[in-house]
């Protein structure tokens, strides 16, 4: 029998501006999946609630802040990489304090929902976006 992959969890987000339009980072040189663009977000830690573990990751990747509050469920992606299985929770977002910079090296970009196709995204991602682009 095959092992059971490791599963990850991992917090994400789509900051949406007064525009419409929806942040995207790229992944620095270096990392794993390098080049594609994702949601801002991160790892949760143990003991960390989603929410908690995401208003972290904004502070230190892009050094904005938000509440719990401000977060709403968005819809979620469930996906079998190689060497672990994603579990990625989705975040909606239009309010935070702060002006997004990047704090990591990540190239950031704002963009229109219906653009978003034409970002090459990490595979667990290409399912998020129709969702998007129906929601906003
Ligand atoms: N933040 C974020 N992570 C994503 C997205 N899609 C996706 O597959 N991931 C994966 O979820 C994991 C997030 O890890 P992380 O952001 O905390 O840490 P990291 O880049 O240093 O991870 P690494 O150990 O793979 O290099 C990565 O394996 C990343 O590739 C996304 O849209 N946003």
């Amino acid at each position: 029998m095959t092992e059971p992959k490791k599963l990850v969890l991992v917090s994400a987000v789509a900051l949406i501006d007064v525009e419409g339009r929806i942040l995207l980072a790229q992944r620095p040189e270096g990392k794993s999946m390098a080049g594609l663009w994702e949601f801002p977000g991160g790892k949760i830690e143990p003991g960390e609630t989603p929410e908690a573990a995401l208003i972290r990751e904004l502070l230190e990747e892009l050094g904005i802040n938000t509440w719990s509050s401000c977060l709403a469920p968005l819809t979620f992606a469930s996906h079998s990489y190689d060497s672990f299985h994603l579990l990625m929770p989705l975040f909606a977002c239009r309010k935070w304090e702060g002006i997004p910079q990047s704090q990591e090296g990540q190239t950031l970009k704002w963009v229109r929902a219906k653009d978003l196709r034409d970002y090459p995204m990490p595979a667990a991602d290409v399912p998020l976006i129709p969702i998007l682009r129906d929601w906003l």
